[in-house]
């Protein structure tokens, strides 16, 4: 198998990265818009630059590369940026899908895409595969207009929905909620939480796996990847600080109403994973079992 990865610079572009070097059958081809910041850690993959809304540059890299699989990661995920800024939202969330369609079904590439519980309106969660999309954000939409491309390809697919993705990755802006709470408490910082929204959160380790599940069988077709605990956010910073012995009292339970945010949130999404559990034999680790991951690589990082 020769996998083309995009978004390696991201969060799940990063584990992935970890998890694919390691096996034996895979050659990979890790690609970003940026510079690689993986260089230094995993000197021996192939890095190659590519900004996935740039059709010839999709051309170019694919035809060159002939990979068999493409797991593609990368896109704007910044929620309210994508409420605010449509256009480069379209552009790096559909228009860069459509490309690599393209280019997937005339080399014949499998291609593994990565979608969201946001193309939900979060009335009915947990939810299966087969529930009906109804976003009630932009980047949710973007997200969803991506599927369909995906989903009208005539070539080999599988789409990859997640949940709320968490876990520690190298030189890297953005925060996800275990690391913001924790980091909160440690600083002595007060944090409102939601505790009326409705999450399966996801170690991102396990959803690279989920990926890397799905490639290795040539899966067709949506799959579920997330975790298995239906929790607020709230209940998670509990988690968090419990696990830490961090200060709880700096947790204030709050109202998703008490929020004014750009982009609307779903209130109640998460999934049912049972799907990619019976046909993939996907089995994530419990949000406890996550949490300690987390501060164990932080040590390693810290050392
Ligand atoms: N994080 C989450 O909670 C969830 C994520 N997802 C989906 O999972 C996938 C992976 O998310 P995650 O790893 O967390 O996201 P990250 O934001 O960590 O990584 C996304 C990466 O995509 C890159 N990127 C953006 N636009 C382009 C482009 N045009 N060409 C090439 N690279 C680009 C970004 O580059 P740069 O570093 O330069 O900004 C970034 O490194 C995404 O498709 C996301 O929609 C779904 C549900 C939940
Ligand atoms: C900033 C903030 C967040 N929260 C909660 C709300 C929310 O459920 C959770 C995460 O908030 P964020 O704004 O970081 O993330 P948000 O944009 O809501 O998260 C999403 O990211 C995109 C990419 C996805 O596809 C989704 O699956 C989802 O995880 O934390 C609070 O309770 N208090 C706060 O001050």
């Amino acid at each position: 198998m020769k996998i083309l990865l995009t978004g390696s610079n991201g969060l799940l572009g990063q584990k992935l990265v970890a998890l694919l070097r390691q096996q034996p059958e895979v050659e990979l081809v890790a690609t970003s818009r940026g510079g690689n910041k993986l260089a230094a850690l995993y000197p021996d993959v192939r890095f190659v630059v590519l900004d996935v809304s740039d059709a010839a540059q999709v051309q170019q890299v694919l035809a060159q590369e002939q990979p068999t699989h493409l797991i593609h990661t990368a896109a704007m995920t910044n929620v309210d940026e994508c409420e605010l800024n449509r256009e480069a939202c379209w552009q790096h969330n559909v228009t860069a899908v459509e490309n690599l369609v393209q280019a997937c079904v005339r080399q014949r590439i499998h291609l593994t895409h990565l979608s969201t519980d946001f193309i939900f309106s979060g009335e009915a969660g947990p939810m299966a595969e087969d529930a009906t999309p109804g976003p009630v954000n932009f980047y949710g939409e973007s997200k969803l207009a991506a599927e369909l491309a995906v989903q009208s390809s005539t070539g080999p697919w599988a789409i990859a929905r997640t949940v709320l993705v968490y876990g520690v990755a190298h030189d890297y802006g953005r925060t996800n909620l275990v690391l913001w709470v924790r980091d909160s408490l440690r600083a002595g910082k007060p944090i409102k939480v939601v505790a009326d929204q409705w999450r399966t959160p996801t170690l991102a380790e396990d959803l690279a796996q989920g990926c890397w599940l799905l490639a290795r069988q040539s899966a067709q077709g949506i799959y579920h990847i997330s975790g298995e605990e239906m929790l607020t956010p709230y209940a998670m910073a509990l988690r968090v600080a419990d696990y830490f012995g961090l200060d709880a009292g700096l947790i204030e339970r709050v109202d998703a109403t008490t929020f004014t945010q750009p982009a609307r949130r779903p209130a109640r999404t998460g999934f049912i994973i049972g799907k990619a559990q019976r046909d993939l034999s996907y089995q994530p680790r419990s949000f406890a079992e996550g949490i300690a991951l987390v501060s164990a690589q932080n040590e390693i990082s810290a050392r």
